[in-house]
């Protein structure tokens, strides 16, 4: 039996499972619990899939490795099919005062970056999640693609470009991303002084943050990444740890990053929290497999969305910086939820 056949046996079932599939690998992973158990998260010493929300305030799951396996990736053609756009005036508007608010509170404040975000609920009368999670992976090969179940918190599905952290033995590895621009082709584009300073300020953050706890951090160049239809700024972190099992506290240093939340974390997360009409709920928490195969390896959930009851809730933010632009940065989350709209 593939992995779709058995995603379908344990959705049918209303099993805990999850499947994924690493950055330019072509063998997914699939964890199934026999139980259906909502296990709360909180041991950094288990062996699971942790699925964590934005707000550390909200709880965190793990989904325990009663079945785990591999399998190859199905190949698809896909011919990207997208969504009917609806009008939309009204969530404009709101996300450009709330914008117009960041780049105010960050002038007239110590905050320097503040991640502001949407959701976005598109109609679907013929959700088919295999479908869905296939052609998530087929379309963006160096994303890592996600689809995790819960009969108790529901379903998520994702295509993320961000790593908050690998662990593997001694070795420490993790990601300053941010900055956004489409991709026209060019896979070296000129970038802006504003995304420059938005990803420098993340990498800033990294460097600040880990210094005590990683020895040997080394940083690479700024590099240009392409997300499917969009282009980042990254900078690859890597370095040794002391104590390989000190996952909690590494995670507690970088969670939320300034790539979903802003800096500093405390009083942008606070802004957020006050200012987003909406609960982020798993989007821009993390996600992934703790010490499976002597590995951890957590990504940030972006570019991803919640099935509920023939509805996507997807969800889509972008970093406020003082240079910030309010209708570009609007432009910016409708790029950015094209992402998820292109393979419904
Ligand atoms: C917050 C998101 O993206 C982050 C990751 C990369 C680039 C970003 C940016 O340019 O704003 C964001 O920090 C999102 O996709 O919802």
């Amino acid at each position: 039996m593939n992995y779709s056949e058995q995603i379908n046996i344990a959705f049918k079932a209303q099993k805990p499972f999850v499947a994924y599939k690493n950055p330019n690998e072509n063998k997914v992973q699939v964890i199934i619990q026999t139980s259906d158990e909502l296990i709360e998260f909180d041991d950094f010493s288990l062996s699971g899939y942790v699925f964590a929300p934005f707000n550390n305030d909200e709880k965190a799951y793990l989904i325990q490795p009663d079945v785990y396996f591999k399998d190859e990736v199905q190949v698809f053609d896909f011919e990207p099919t997208g969504v009917e756009e609806k009008n939309q005036e009204a969530a404009k508007l709101t996300h450009i005062n709330i914008v117009k608010k960041a780049i105010k509170t960050i002038q007239e404040t110590e905050i320097s970056k503040i991640v502001v975000s949407r959701k976005e609920e598109v109609l679907v009368s013929d959700f088919n999640l295999l479908e869905v999670y296939n052609k998530l992976m087929n379309q963006y090969p160096n994303a890592y693609v996600y689809v995790w179940f819960h009969p108790k918190v529901g379903l998520w599905m994702g295509a993320t470009p961000e790593t908050l952290l690998n662990i593997e033995n001694n070795t420490f590895k993790t990601m300053a991303l941010a900055g956004t621009q489409t991709f026209k082709g060019d896979l070296n584009p000129a970038w802006g002084t504003k995304e420059l300073e938005e990803q420098q300020m993340v990498s800033d953050f990294i460097k600040e943050h880990l210094e005590n706890a990683v020895q040997n951090l080394e940083f690479s160049k700024v590099e240009t990444v392409r997300a499917g239809s969009l282009l980042h700024l990254k900078t690859n972190i890597s370095g040794t740890l002391v104590d390989s099992k000190d996952v909690e506290t590494l995670v507690k240093l970088l969670h939320p990053t300034p790539a979903v939340c802003g800096l500093p974390k405390e009083l942008s997360k606070k802004f957020i929290l006050q200012n987003e009409s909406y609960n982020r709920s798993y989007y821009s928490g993390y996600l992934g497999a703790l010490n499976m195969a002597n590995e951890t390896s957590f990504f940030v959930n972006l570019r991803c969305f919640q099935y509920v009851n023939n509805k996507v809730v997807l969800y889509v933010g972008g970093g406020i910086t003082a240079e910030s632009n309010a209708e570009k940065e609007w432009e910016e989350t409708v790029a950015k939820s094209q992402i998820i709209k292109a393979v419904l």
